[in-house]
């Protein structure tokens, strides 16, 4: 069931040449999982056909993952559009800065649940550091993924294309690792490192919100009922500072693709 932004969001919330954002509600998280998994192949499979290549930037998280799962179990089926995904490249919007290998990170899940199994070549996959490599800290850290952003970045710009950036929230409305009240709502470094954060583990890497909002499209997969106030919040106007994915700009979209419970305390339709 797809809402227009008329319906349920404050028109007010187009952001200058921004188009305001629209809402999708699914029954439940498998299939809100799974419509998510399908619109992501056809995306990719459509940014391809216009640029040759795709790019996608993952998140954490259980819903993030769950995407990835079943996009995993699509690459199966005989579906109408395929992605070529020796020609995708991935990055992540953020990362826990944790041992290479530990359970914890993003990109061991994301190798897990689908990069493995769809054969995205090496070089396309541009993880951040972990915290047992080359980089003594988070700020490193940051400052050499900002690097990697730059040098995939077109002649003079600092970010590559992002066609579709993932993210997921927080009951308290935080995105990446974006917390409410922290400084990195206001950062407007492209990659900032996080630390004492109140979701473990603490210290993290993450995209700033203009990287993010840098997107062509930004994708806010959300499950759950006790994300629903953050939700209704970020979707009638709150500040960032209080509510970080309220932020959330994309180019050309920004998509808020709900559960019914992450959907149930939107402002009644009409
Ligand atoms: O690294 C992370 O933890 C994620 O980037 C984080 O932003 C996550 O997406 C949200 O906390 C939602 O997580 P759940 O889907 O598990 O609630």
């Amino acid at each position: 069931m797809s809402l227009s932004p008329g319906d349920r969001v404050s028109a007010e919330l187009a952001d200058g040449d921004r188009p305001a954002p629209d809402v999708v509600i699914e029954p439940d998280a498998d299939r809100l999982a799974r419509a998510v998994a399908e619109a992501l192949v056809a995306r990719l499979a459509a940014a391809q056909a216009v640029h040759g290549t795709a790019s996608v930037v993952l998140t954490g998280g259980g819903v993030g993952i769950a995407v990835l799962e079943r996009m995993a179990g699509l690459a199966a089926e005989p579906v109408r559009e395929t992605v070529d995904w020796t020609a995708v490249d991935v990055w992540w919007g953020d990362e826990r800065f944790v041992p290479d290998g530990d359970e914890q990170r993003n990109e061991r899940q994301a190798r897990t649940a689908l990069l493995d199994a769809v054969g995205v070549p090496a070089e396309r996959v541009h993880a951040m550091p972990p915290s047992d490599g080359e980089f003594p800290g988070p700020d490193e850290a940051a400052a050499w993924y900002a690097g990697q952003l730059a040098a995939a970045a077109p002649e003079g710009q600092e970010l590559p294309r992002f066609d579709v950036l993932l993210l997921g929230m927080g009951p308290e409305g935080h995105t990446a690792s974006i917390f409410p009240g922290s400084p990195a709502v206001r950062d407007p470094r492209p990659v900032v490192a996080v630390r004492d954060c109140p979701k473990p583990p603490p210290t993290r890497v993450s995209l700033g919100l203009r990287a993010i909002n840098s997107a062509e499209e930004v994708w806010l997969v959300v499950a759950g009922a006790e994300k629903a106030p953050a939700v209704a919040a970020a979707l009638t106007g709150a500040a960032p500072e209080e509510i970080p994915a309220a932020g959330v700009r994309g180019r050309r979209a920004t998509r808020w693709l709900l559960d019914a419970g992450a959907a149930s305390a939107l402002p009644a339709a009409g």
